[in-house]
């Protein structure tokens, strides 16, 4: 006989470990399927391990600036295994916490995958029976892989976090988040990047500001090659060679990054027997409440359509929580002025509407301010690092639809900027108010 729960969640990263730790607080008996580590793409292969390699690169830029201050050091590269391991025992510390969280609070923890057998019950791989009916789905996704010659001969983002040393000469194939992260905070540990970029950078992001960026990568170093199709790899010696249609064959490089993109966990989870709905991306396709087309199934986090975001699949998560368990029936994630920021160097921030966004739905009534300055701890140096501000005003009492930022500092800035926007912040709100002196974020309130 299947064992009973009222909710059963399938994955245990960002998306599922919210919703199951979110029930369980309203009382719910939960059954959690996650076959691997705890905590998913996020803490294991994704934000965590990622920012942990971009605080690196920034220490090793930190280390260039303290020579122009004066300081005696010589820059050294950095002791990869000794990094390596201080990151991993981080992540193991996080898994750890959720481990016991999960069974401080009652959570049934089953370490294997699930699959469908009918709308209200799903089996283990062991074949265990569990039914509920009520069953999230948040499996997350994957690195995207081609059927190219000579894929396998390069990376995946899952693969960088157990490199044993730093890559001499690095081709980054994309043009997206990892692409670019993966391009900065590489070439900022010494590696010598070339990215191969199909279309344009970064298309969610404002134009200039991408076109800002890209100035910035090219100055510091990175090599990008643009107008890119790439028809597979091959090795020449030790080296291996991209080839591209239109810049022919380019190389030698010592590794090379696959980030085209990700695709759902959603194929594995005999979905047509409970007769669940997916697009023709394989994302599972939900309503405003997280709601499959059958009901009882609801999906969170990067296996469905929304944007591939760790706090999204939480917020989603939590409220969907909230509404089957916490007695709240109008919960629900507000989609809208999502920020995200991609951890470039420099960072790159967006929340709202880009400036051509903008302009599509409100025509001539945008209003653009800009700023464009060198921040003081780089100007005192002696170099020019150019940061730029962008806020996008629409309608006469110009309210803001979009605030971006590339620079420094970037992505700790944001966050709060947000908040104001989902109060229906207006421009003259940022101009009543004082600026913080001497900072970057202070040219926010001072745009004229
Ligand atoms: C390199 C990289 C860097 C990133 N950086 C950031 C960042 O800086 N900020 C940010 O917000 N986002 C970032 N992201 C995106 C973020 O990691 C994801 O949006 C987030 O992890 C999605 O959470 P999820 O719960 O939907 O899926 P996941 O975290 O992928 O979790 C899904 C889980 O489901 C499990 N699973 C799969 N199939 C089954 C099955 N059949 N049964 C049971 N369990 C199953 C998997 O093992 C996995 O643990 C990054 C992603 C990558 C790859
Ligand atoms: N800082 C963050 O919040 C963060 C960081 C990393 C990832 N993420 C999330 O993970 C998602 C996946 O990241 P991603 O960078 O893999 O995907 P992406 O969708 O952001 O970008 C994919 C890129 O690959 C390019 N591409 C696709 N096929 C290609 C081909 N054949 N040849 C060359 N280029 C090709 C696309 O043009 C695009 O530039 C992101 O969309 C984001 O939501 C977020």
């Amino acid at each position: 006989m299947a064992e009973t729960f009222d909710l059963i969640v399938l994955g245990g990263g960002s998306g599922g470990l919210a919703t199951a730790f979110r029930a369980a607080h309203h009382g719910a008996r939960v059954a959690l399927l996650e076959p691997g580590a705890l905590g998913g793409t996020c803490v294991n292969v994704g934000c965590v391990p990622k920012k942990a390699l971009w605080y690196a690169g920034q220490l090793a830029l930190g280390q260039q600036l303290a020579l122009d201050y004066g300081f005696a050091s010589t820059p050294g590269p950095l002791d990869w295994e000794h990094f390596r391991q201080l990151r991993q025992h981080y992540i193991d510390g996080i898994r750890g916490r959720y481990a016991a969280r999960l069974a401080d609070v009652g959570i049934e923890l089953y370490t294997e995958t699930g699959r469908f057998v009918s709308a209200d019950t799903v089996a283990t791989a062991c074949g265990e029976e569990l039914r509920s009916g009520r069953i999230v789905i948040a499996t997350g996704g994957r690195p995207r892989r081609l059927e190219l010659p000579g894929f396998e001969l390069g990376m995946v983002s899952d693969d960088m976090f157990s490199l044993r040393s730093l890559p001499r000469r690095m081709a980054v194939i994309g043009g997206g988040y990892i692409a670019v992260e993966f391009a900065g905070l590489l070439h900022a540990l010494g590696c010598e990047v070339t990215l191969h970029v199909r279309h344009r950078m970064l298309t969610d992001f404002d134009e200039e500001l991408v076109d800002g960026l890209d100035r910035r990568m090219v100055d510091a170093g990175v090599r990008l090659m643009r107008q890119v199709e790439v028809t597979g790899l091959h090795r020449e010696g030790d080296a291996i060679m991209v080839d591209d249609a239109v810049n022919g064959s380019n190389g030698p490089y010592d590794a090379v990054l696959w980030a085209i993109g990700r695709e759902p966990n959603s194929d594995r989870l005999d979905l047509d027997a409970a007769g669940v709905n997916r697009d023709q991306n394989g994302r599972i396709v939900t309503d405003a409440w997280q709601n499959t087309n059958i009901d009882g199934i609801f999906a969170v986090g990067d296996v469905t359509e929304r944007p591939e975001l760790t706090p999204v699949a939480v917020a989603a998560g939590r409220r969907l929580a909230d509404r089957l368990f916490g007695g709240l029936p109008d919960s629900r994630l507000d989609y809208d002025n999502i920020p995200s920021v991609v951890f470039a160097e420099p960072p790159i921030a967006r929340v709202g509407l880009t400036e051509a966004q903008a302009r599509q739905f409100h025509g001539d009534q945008v209003r653009i301010y800009r700023a464009a300055f060198t921040p003081l701890p780089w100007a005192v140096g002696g170099r020019k690092q150019q940061s730029l501000m962008k806020i996008v005003c629409e309608g006469a009492d110009e309210r803001v639809v979009g605030i971006h930022v590339l620079g420094s500092g970037a992505d700790e800035m944001l966050q709060g900027f947000a908040v104001a926007m989902k109060m229906g912040l207006r421009k003259r709100d940022l101009d009543a108010t004082v600026a913080i002196h001497p900072s970057s974020a202070e040219e926010l309130v001072l745009m004229s």
